[in-house]
This record gives structure tokens, C-alpha cells and sequence, in this order.
């Protein structure tokens, strides 16, 4: 690679990371994810330094950045904006995409989070919930994981009577590769409180689902 070209690469990590504190070893690791995906290309057959592949290893360094950026934000306090108003009755915010990333392949992962509460004193605004759940899906996940670490941010701020999570997702590492079962899609369930002790709360809350 010429002068040009590495000072051109360095101006453009500089434009990613320059306000990070440790911006000098995000600079080597940013350097070595390059080379490492120059070097898949060739190992996979390609030329890397050709024309529509000469700028891809930058472009997937800032992808990935994107499908993690959940890991520099803590999606909790999207919760922790609360109302003290008296609702004792199920809150269901369903159908909420999530674009995940699958932490064995890095492959994506995609499909819906339906998330219920019934709370206590507190409710949370609606849309902070969506936000949550955006902030744990834009990490390295297994689909169980996001499932759980969904429910306990409910249960940790809002401390309701109860929370239901329910998750439906496609993995491209089973549709694309492998097993090759493109049609097949995964259901995951967390419950906790009253979800986890009373069947009526969850066949409430499924029959909504369902409906
Ligand atoms: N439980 C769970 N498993 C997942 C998730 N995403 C991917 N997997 C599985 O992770 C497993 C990794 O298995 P390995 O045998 O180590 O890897 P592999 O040889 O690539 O496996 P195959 O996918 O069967 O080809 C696979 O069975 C995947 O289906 C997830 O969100 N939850
Ligand atoms: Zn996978």
C-alpha cells in the first residue's frame, strides 16, 4: 500500500475514533482489522486490492461498529425515565425489530421482541423500551441472552409486579451456512414475578400475543 493510501486510512480511523481516549490503540487495532480482512479476501479467493473490494475493509470495520454500538451505551437508563402513574394492568409493547449479530458467526440475527409488564408504582415511556432493547441487540448476542438481559433491565429499574419477554428471530448462521434451514425461526421466553408464578398472566399476556 502506498504513503498515500496509509495516510488516507489513518485520516479516516482518525474520523471514527478522534475523540476517544484511547484513541492510540483503537488506531493499531483498526490498522490490524484492515489487514485481517485484506487478508480474508485473499483467502477466500478474491483480490482485495481491486476496485469494488480496494475500500470493502473499512466499510465492514464501520458496519460492525454499527451493529455493536450497543456496547457504549448502557440501555438500561433509556429506562429510567418513569411516570409514578397508577396502572396495576398489563403494558404489552410487541412487534419491537431487532437487528442482532450472532456472537458464533458473526452472522445477523433478526426477528421481534414482545415486551410486557405489569408494573408497581412505576411505568417507563413506551418508546425507552424499544431503545433498550435496540441497545442489547446492537452487541454480540445469543438470542437467550438478549431474551434475559431484556427482562432483568424491566425488572432492575422499573421493579414491577412482574415482566414477559418473548423473542422470535431468524438466524442466517442456520438459513445461510451450515444446516442450511432457511425457514426455520427460533422462540425464546423470559418471565419473571407474577409470569413466573401465575398462568393466568401468561396466557393474558400470549393472548394478546396472539390475537
Ligand atoms: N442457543 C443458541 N445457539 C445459537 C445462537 N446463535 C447461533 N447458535 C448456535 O451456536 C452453535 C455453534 O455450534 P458449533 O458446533 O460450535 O459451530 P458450527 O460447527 O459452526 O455449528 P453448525 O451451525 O451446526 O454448523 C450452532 O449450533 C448455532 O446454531 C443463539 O442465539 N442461541
Ligand atoms: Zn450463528
Amino acid at each position: 500500500m502506498s504513503i498515500t493510501e496509509k495516510k488516507l486510512i489513518s485520516q479516516k480511523i482518525l474520523e471514527l475514533f478522534g475523540d476517544d481516549v484511547n484513541f492510540e490503540k483503537k488506531l493499531v487495532l483498526s490498522q490490524n482489522v484492515l489487514d485481517g480482512f485484506r487478508d480474508l479476501i485473499e483467502l477466500c479467493g478474491d483480490d482485495p486490492t481491486r476496485d469494488g473490494l480496494h475500500e470493502t475493509p473499512f466499510r465492514v470495520l464501520k458496519a460492525f461498529l454499527e451493529y455493536t454500538v450497543g456496547y457504549r451505551e448502557n440501555p438500561k437508563e433509556h429506562l429510567e425515565k418513569v411516570f409514578d402513574v397508577n396502572h396495576q394492568e398489563l403494558v404489552l409493547v410487541r412487534d419491537i425489530e431487532f437487528y442482532s449479530m450472532c456472537e458464533h458467526h458473526f452472522a445477523p440475527f433478526f426477528g421481534v421482541a414482545h415486551v410486557g409488564y405489569i408494573p408497581q408504582e412505576k411505568i417507563t415511556g413506551l418508546s425507552k423500551i424499544g431503545r433498550m432493547v435496540e441497545g442489547y441487540a446492537r452487541r454480540f448476542q445469543v438470542q437467550e441472552r438478549l431474551t434475559n438481559q431484556i427482562a432483568d433491565a424491566i425488572e432492575e429499574v422499573l421493579k414491577p409486579q412482574g415482566t414477559m419477554v418473548v423473542v422470535e428471530a431468524k438466524h442466517m448462521c442456520m438459513c445461510g451456512r451450515g444446516i442450511k434451514k432457511a425457514n426455520s425461526s427460533t422462540t425464546t421466553t423470559a418471565v419473571r414475578g407474577v409470569f413466573a408464578h401465575q398462568a393466568d398472566a401468561r396466557i393474558e399476556f400470549l393472548s394478546l400475543l396472539n390475537r
